[in-house]
């Protein structure tokens, strides 16, 4: 395969969403805001990223973009014509690869075109091609539970290709394969779409991989707050094919760590929102995690470069921003751009014995961690120092759709249980206040809300 890398300056605008907001239904009857105010073009001839954490909202934007679902705001043109319904123009790769399990890989490949009346000969001739340029030559008759995860996703691939979409809409496509087989893929995806033969003129890619956004993209959206917007569009300048170990792909990915940890160099500190359990959410870490992270800080004497860290232990951005987050809410670590290091209280915390570290563990959850302390405080004001957890869920539900307030809810007890300030009865489905937290009441003050961030 001739790798000829697409060098050509991007060219009219093929896609512009203008002030896209999306709203889903939420459980308490009112509405769940997964998008607002999102602006974006994607141009002829361009691969763009769009990078965000879990549940910012790329998904959602992808669908709007293709026209599988309408936005409750604004809207999506192509070509400058507004966009009513799926864009035929659009092919879309999934991270599931959405095969037919009952089709071969050539009538799976073929589906689409038969599904547009394209006449036999010629879709097989189109079929038989792009299943050749994804590397496929051979497997035309084996049925997807032949296939490895990586030959699955290029009949994913293929599937796309040969419509000649004018924009290859891709949705986490490597996050199944394993590292290498994604790496291997990637790099092939690019050569094809380089030769412009077969694939989309124009990609937008979602992730939640840094190195993958810089690795492919022509410009990074990064996609955050809640409800999701574009927080910034960075360029990335660098020939291709890219070189991960060169200082400039260093330099971006950095940048890009320090945009999603949400503190730009020298700006740690609280943020200005007040902090509540719906506002400031817990980031998905549990206490097992956070002691192992902050073990692994101080075995690199305190202070880390968090890009280094996550290729050190092979985590991408969903593993390790999270337990970065909860020890930053918990003041246990402390960011600054890309580097993070372990504050006072966090080297305390590792060098406490196993009672110690879990009461000072409990006293930071009170202050810090808004849903714990909205637990504690609402089980000292109930009668018998228990509730049932319907009562937290409910509160959660406001503002989280019902998986991610079950999560909330789940981290909370982990958390609480970690420092022995409230048990969980399954049985009876009832959080209980133990005695620890009735001790801790005195930061339960209203005014210690403040320390929380
Ligand atoms: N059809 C739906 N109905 C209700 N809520 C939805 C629906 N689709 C998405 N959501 C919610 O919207 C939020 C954003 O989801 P989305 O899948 O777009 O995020 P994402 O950034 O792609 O996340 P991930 O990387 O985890 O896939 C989530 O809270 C999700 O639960």
């Amino acid at each position: 395969m001739t790798h000829v890398f697409n060098t050509q300056p991007p060219g009219r605008v093929l896609v512009s969403a203008e002030g896209i907001g999306k709203s889903f239904p939420s459980t308490d009857g009112g509405g769940l805001r997964v998008l607002d105010g999102v602006n974006l073009t994607i141009r002829e001839g361009e691969v763009v990223a769009l990078l965000g954490r879990s549940g910012s909202g790329k998904s959602t934007l992808l669908r709007v973009l293709a026209g599988l679902i309408p936005p409750s705001h604004g809207d999506v043109r192509y070509r400058g014509v507004p966009l009513a319904e799926a864009n035929p123009a659009v092919a879309m790769v999934f991270q599931s690869f959405a095969l037919m399990p009952w089709l071969t890989v050539l009538e799976n490949v073929e589906l689409g075109l038969r599904a547009s009346g394209v006449a036999r000969a010629e879709r097989t001739s189109r079929a038989l091609a792009a299943i050749d340029a994804i590397g496929l030559d051979g497997f035309e008759a084996a049925y997807p539970r032949e296939l490895s995860g990586g030959m699955a996703q290029r009949v994913g691939f293929a599937r796309a290709f040969v419509q000649r979409p004018d924009l290859l809409l891709m949705d986490e496509p490597f996050s199944a394969l394993d590292v290498l087989t994604g790496e291997n893929l990637r790099g092939e995806l690019m050569a094809v779409w380089g030769e412009r033969e077969l694939a989309g003129q124009s990609i937008c890619i979602v992730t939640h991989s840094i190195e993958e956004a810089v690795q492919l993209a022509d410009r990074v959206l990064v996609l955050g707050g809640s409800p999701g917007t574009i927080q910034a569009e960075i360029p990335i300048h660098i020939p291709r094919p890219r070189d991960k170990r060169s200082p400039t792909f260093e330099a971006a990915v950095d940048h890009l760590y320090a945009l999603l940890t949400g503190r730009p160099p020298g700006s740690d500190g609280v943020s200005g929102q007040p902090p509540g359990p719906l506002t400031h959410p817990l980031p998905e870490a549990t206490s097992g995690g956070l002691a192992g992270l902050i073990e692994i800080v101080v075995a690199h004497g305190g202070q880390t470069d968090l890009p280094d860290l996550a290729d050190e232990l092979s985590f991408d951005i969903d593993d390790l921003l999270p337990l970065v987050d909860a020890a930053r809410m918990l003041g246990l670590l402390s960011v600054d751009g890309a580097q993070s290091f372990i504050t006072d209280a966090g080297y305390a915390w590792h060098l406490a014995g196993i009672q110690e570290s879990k009461t000072s563990f409990a006293d930071l959850a009170v202050t810090r961690a808004p849903l714990v302390r909205t637990i504690v405080r609402a089980l000292e004001n109930s009668d018998t120092g228990a509730l049932r957890a319907d009562f937290f869920r409910d509160l959660l539900r406001r503002g989280f759709a019902e998986a991610d307030a079950e999560r909330q809810l789940t981290l909370a007890i982990d958390w609480g249980r970690y420092g022995e300030l409230f048990d969980f009865d399954a049985d009876t489905d009832e959080i209980v206040l133990s005695e620890v937290a009735t001790g801790l009441s005195a930061l339960l003050d209203p005014d210690s809300e403040e320390s929380g961030s």
